[in-house]
């Protein structure tokens, strides 16, 4: 993976944006779910996408995987390094979803449909309501998820069924990959269960299982805590690091649990009515007025008010140490 030298100012998705949101809108008739957003997501960060209910945020989701196709905007993904000016201005006039180079590739995710975004990007997602073919072993729903492989493995047609050795390697090696990520999620035990069967915690570590056996480079996870106890919601964000540091998977996260949020990510962006009202470290947003107004429901004549209470807890706080 290529990086960037990154000086102690200089925020990882501000110098080496894996994702580069610019002025996405998205329309339903005459609502703005999302309003001119614009954002980006480091290499090798955890994101949060937080704010109120109806901000927009799975709305964002759905636009970035390919699930809706956006009223306007650009949703540049870069494999490898970020693109130049240049790369970015020549793919975005050709009208081709793609620019793949030798050494990198951006793929404007808004001209894709959810399957490329997925097999040729490279972004996975799991949803807010938990979505695994419940009637299915735990180890078939990782079995299934590498099924675009196996079918290109198999030539499109009966290889598998003669058992012919190109096919066989990869069936073998996708049986691997998915025992290798139960271990991780800690279900290796319950692989023969139908994933029905888990307890509620178990089925989103087997979600996020599965969508890391399609060898994602950005991980969209949608609400991973929902329904956690707060064990497991510890376990959640010890796996959330393993994945980042031994894969180098990006995540982008939904999340209402703030002991999340703010313990494991590395940049947040707050969304409210459509509209970004704050974007930084977990520290600035969680201090930020705009913020605490949208979480509170004050309207933004309180706004100053907010800050100036905030201003005075600081320089008490500061006077006090
Ligand atoms: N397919 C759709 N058709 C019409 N309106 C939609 C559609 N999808 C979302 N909306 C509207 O867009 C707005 C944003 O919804 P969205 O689900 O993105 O918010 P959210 O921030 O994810 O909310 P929550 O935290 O409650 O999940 C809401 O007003 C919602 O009703």
């Amino acid at each position: 993976m290529a990086t960037s030298p990154l000086s102690a100012a200089t925020h990882r998705w501000e110098a080496d944006p894996i994702l580069t949101v610019e002025h996405l809108f998205m329309r339903f008739g005459g609502l703005v779910a999302v309003n001119d957003l614009s954002f980006n997501v480091g290499r090798g960060d955890i994101t949060a996408l937080i704010g109120p209910n109806g901000a927009g945020k799975t709305t964002v989701f759905n636009c970035i995987t390919g699930f809706y196709k956006p009223s306007e905007g650009r949703l540049a993904l870069a494999h490898n390094r970020a693109p130049t000016p240049d790369e970015l201005a020549t793919v975005t006039a050709i009208g081709e979803r793609a620019l793949v180079g030798t050494d990198a590739a951006v793929y404007l995710l808004e001209r894709m449909p959810d399957y490329r975004v997925s097999g040729e990007a490279k972004v996975a997602r799991t949803f807010q309501n938990i979505r695994l073919f419940t009637g299915m072993t735990v180890l078939e729903n990782l079995m299934v998820a590498q099924h675009n492989a196996l079918m290109t493995a198999s030539g499109f047609s009966l290889k598998g069924l003669f058992g012919l050795p190109g096919w066989n390697s990869a069936a073998r090696a996708a049986t691997e990959k998915a025992k290798f990520w139960l271990e991780k999620v800690e279900l290796l035990d319950r692989a023969d269960d139908p994933a029905g069967d888990l307890p509620y915690g178990a089925q989103r570590r087997l979600e996020i299982a599965r969508a890391m056996c399609s060898d994602p480079i950005l991980l969209c996870l949608d609400e991973p805590a929902a329904g956690l106890n707060p064990r497991e919601s510890l376990e959640l964000n010890t796996l959330l690091r393993m994945i980042r540091a031994e894969h180098g998977t990006s995540i982008l996260l939904i999340e209402h649990d703030m002991s999340v949020v703010m313990e494991i990510s590395d940049h947040v962006v707050v969304l409210d009515y459509g509209t970004k009202i704050a974007d930084g470290t977990p520290e600035a947003v969680r201090n930020d007025p705009r913020v605490i107004a949208a979480y509170l429901g004050v309207d933004e004549d309180a706004v100053e008010e907010v800050e100036a209470e905030i201003d005075e807890i600081e320089a008490q706080s500061g006077a006090t140490s």
